[in-house]
């Protein structure tokens, strides 16, 4: 006892000799932690700030840093009953990132949100938030906001029954907590627990230090929070950003059009776990905002209808602000890759999901259709009574097929979202067809009316899945039945893109109206016995359409209707190879490929005609050009397009002895393309190589038809098609192809390279399109590019 207390005397007698110099040491330990947290703080947000790229042109205006604060008037106060008092009066300004004060949420939360959103009307709260230095984002954050209110309003009598859309809020970023919002999604009110908050963010792009990058400070800082969740916003219903900046400063988006509003929805697609409501929309001040604005707002209030209807953002792909994984889902794309390029599907290690018919058996038997002789059958075929489904929903082939991305219609027909519209939807470029012929991809619907094909092509990616059959065994559905279906499946494939990754407002807008039909999908279009009722329902809506088919059903092209642009697929120059490559189920398959010839010659002069020749290495390049060179003497087709072939690998092609030796560089294609128009040439047969896409190994040789005054015009004129198609039914006046040509683009011509310059360019590893096209010239010499006869 007496020991302790000499030592607290000791202790007593120490502190008050060093009192002094233990506080100051301490007040100094807590200044420089302030300081350090200061400088990491202030790190932090550069990091943010530095991805915005500087005007191109120089020209930085200079703005003070007090008009960055003062130019933003307190917003007006919010509309709405159920609005936490406490968020809406937010008249301090932000002057920086916040301390996050927050715990992990617990995982529980979601789960009781889902039991009160079950159990409450759903409402749908917009909340607007906007910044502006120089007032148009103000300007227009109010136009928004007046929008949504007359749609609110419109919807009134939803609410207090299912639920509704509830006059938005409006709030100037420059003058909110970000914690309040940001950190978290806001409460619902106590007194509608139903209530989910839809944030539409309008921000401009400064390159200058503004609130912008204090904001994205701010986001960066909360989503790289370890002590919270990635997705804090999670709970939001969804959001949506537009942007604002100046074209005439900062012309594209890799000088810096709208950045800042790409990183926000970069951001919170991770904060809000994807729930990307509608796309990005961009407006130029000095252009198009205005227009480009109303487009994204219609499109924004869809999408809440919709949300309203199905209580939320529905069944879609989902999107992230996350670049590595854009470019992931490229890779996922190239090989879910269904254009027409033949490609055969990597089979999946284990347990996959390649089906072939032949190999499924019913009761012991195989359930594939036994090859029939078929020589005679015209157009009208009659299905035999109580003819089976050809792809009954409980079969595996439906599975396998679903599984694959195609979307059943009926039941035997499909539609497929194929990877060029959605590469198109995110600006990134459209398919071979756009420098040939001017198909925008995002415009563009891949379908078939019949999975059944005639032919097990070594090289085809959709053997495995779809049924083979020489006639027509099944039950016919109706064209009604199957354009309704396919429009129906596309659009809904559309809709579930609309939260990917740079996808643009404007052109998923756009997409929303199909223009183009490629009747390529998968089997043999004209197999189905309703071909031309189908067609003329496309051509009713204006859609175009482009029918490719196998050459091995003489009588049914014959009776073919007009269609925009007439395919025959020619893989091989003579029986043998055909008969190796195509494997068709036809005995008399040779007699059948030459008619088709013939009957090609003779629509001619009404229809755009194409030969589609794939080369695979191997099989039907080599001492071939001879013979491709009689069969386009034969048929005189209007367009030849040359392609290679495009590898993913399957047991059928691996069976077959394909490997990606067999698939032909861009020069080797190039090479073939000029032997063969030399060919041409040598015969006295009017051709010449008009146009190349090099980045899907593409190049188009045309009839000297399509040149008018020394220039190609390989691209068609779709509203001349349509008006010339409209006049033909009503008096019966007849055209011809050259009716309906327009000029080919500059770009897109023999030796350009075919790349459309208004699309972003995005290389993969070993796939630049660019110098593979700078290669095959340097190879073939100065001839490539003249582009002549
Ligand atoms: C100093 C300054 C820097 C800008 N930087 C960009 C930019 O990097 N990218 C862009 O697209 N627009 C840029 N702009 C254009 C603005 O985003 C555009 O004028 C916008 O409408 C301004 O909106 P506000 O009036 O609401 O502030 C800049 C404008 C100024 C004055
Ligand atoms: S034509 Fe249409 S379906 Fe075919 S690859 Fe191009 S965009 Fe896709």
């Amino acid at each position: 006892m007496a020991e302790m207390l000499s030592s607290s005397k000791g202790l007593l007698a120490i502190w008050h000799s060093w009192r002094l110099t233990i506080l100051v040491v301490l007040a100094l330990f807590l200044v420089s932690v302030r300081m350090y947290r200061r400088v990491y703080l202030s790190r932090s947000k550069t990091t943010a700030s530095a991805s915005i790229p500087s005007s191109p042109r120089n020209k930085s205006l200079e703005i003070s840093s007090t008009s960055k604060v003062s130019a933003g008037t307190p917003p007006p106060q919010p509309t709405l009953n159920n609005v936490d008092a406490a968020r809406t009066d937010t008249t301090k300004a932000s002057s920086g990132p916040k301390r996050v004060q927050g715990k992990r949420p617990a995982k529980t939360v979601t789960g009781r949100r889902a039991i009160i959103q079950e159990t409450h009307p759903f409402f749908i709260q917009p909340v607007i938030f906007f910044a502006s230095l120089t007032t148009t984002t103000e300007r227009y954050a109010n136009l928004l906001l007046e929008e949504l209110r007359v749609s609110a309003q419109a919807h009134a009598s939803l609410i207090d029954r299912e639920g509704g859309l509830l006059p938005p809020q409006i709030h100037d970023i420059s003058y909110i907590d970000f914690e309040d919002y940001f950190a978290a999604a806001p409460k619902p009110p106590s007194t509608s627990p139903g209530t989910q908050y839809l944030y539409c963010i309008l921000i401009p792009t400064y390159n200058i230090d503004t609130v912008l990058n204090t904001l994205l400070g701010h986001l960066d800082e909360i989503h790289n929070d370890f002590r919270i969740d990635t997705a804090p916003l999670s709970q939001l219903a969804g959001y949506s950003v537009f942007g604002f900046g100046d074209k005439e400063e900062w012309p594209t988006e890799e000088e810096g059009f709208c950045s800042q509003a790409k990183e926000v929805d970069r951001w919170m697609a991770k904060l809000t776990g994807r729930k990307r409501a509608y796309p990005l929309g961009m407006g130029d001040v000095k252009s198009d905002a205005e227009r480009s604005l109303k487009e994204w707002s219609q499109g924004l209030q869809e999408t809440i209808m919709e949300m309203l209807e199905t209580g939320g953002l529905g069944e879609g792909v989902p999107g992230s602000g996350d670049a590595v994984e854009s470019d992931e889902e490229d890779v996922e794309y190239l090989e879910d890759m269904n254009d027409e390029s033949y490609v055969v599907k990597s089979k999946k290690k284990s347990g996959s999901t390649m089906v072939d018919l032949e190999d499924i058996r019913i009761n012991g038997q195989s359930a594939a259709p036994i090859p029939v002789d078929f020589t005679t059958a015209g157009p009208a075929v009659t299905t035999e009574p109580q003819a089976k489904e050809m792809v009954p929903k409980t079969s595996p082939t439906y599975t396998a097929l679903t599984k694959q991305g195609y979307t059943i219609v009926g039941s035997h027909s499909g539609v497929k979202i194929c990877r060029w519209t959605k590469s198109a939807l995110r600006g990134r470029g459209s398919c071979y067809k756009y420098s040939f012929y001017g198909i925008r991809s995002h415009l563009c619907m891949e379908a078939t009316p019949s999975l059944s094909c005639s032919n097990k092509c070594i090289f085809c990616w959709r053997h495995g899945t779809n049924p083979v059959g020489t006639t027509w065994r099944w039950k016919v559905d109706s064209p009604e039945l199957i354009f309704a279906g396919v429009k129906e499946g596309h659009y809904k494939k559309i809709k579930m893109l609309k939260g990917v990754p740079g996808v643009r407002a404007e052109r998923f807008a756009e997409a929303m109206q199909i223009r183009h039909c490629a009747l390529s999908l998968v089997g043999e279009p004209i197999f189905y016995p309703h071909i031309n009722r189908f067609l003329d329902m496309l051509h009713q809506e204006r859609i175009s359409s482009f029918l490719v088919c196998n050459a091995q059903h003489p009588d049914q092209l014959q009776a073919l209707n007009r269609v925009t642009q007439l395919y025959v697929s020619i893989d091989a120059s003579n029986r043998e190879s055909l008969r190796k490559i195509d494997r068709p189920l036809h005995r008399d398959f040779w007699e059948r490929f030459q008619r088709c010839l013939d009957i090609l010659r003779e629509k001619r002069h009404i229809q755009r005609t194409v030969f589609r020749l794939t080369l695979v290495k191997g099989f039907n390049v080599e001492d071939e050009v001879i013979g491709y060179a009689n069969l386009v003497e034969k048929a005189l087709p209007g367009l030849i397009e040359i392609k290679g072939v495009t590898f993913c690998g399957t047991s059928t092609s691996a069976g077959a002895g394909l490997t990606m030796k067999n698939v032909p560089f861009y020069e080797e294609v190039s090479a073939f393309v000029v032997a063969l128009n030399e060919e041409l040439q040598r015969r006295g047969l009017e051709y010449g190589i008009a146009a190349e896409h090099a980045h899907s190994c593409c190049v188009l040789l045309a009839s000297g038809r399509f040149r008018v005054n020394g220039k190609w015009h390989t691209r068609i004129d779709y509203d001349r098609f349509f008006e010339l198609l409209e006049k033909e039914k009503a008096d019966g006046t007849s055209f011809a192809p050259e009716d309906y040509m327009r000029e080919t683009e500059e770009w897109a011509l023999w030796g350009r390279g075919g790349f459309n310059p208004d699309d972003e360019r995005v290389f993969r590893k070993g796939r630049d399109a660019d110098s593979r096209a700078r290669k095959a010239r340097e190879i073939l010499g100065a001839e490539m590019v003249q582009g002549s006869l």
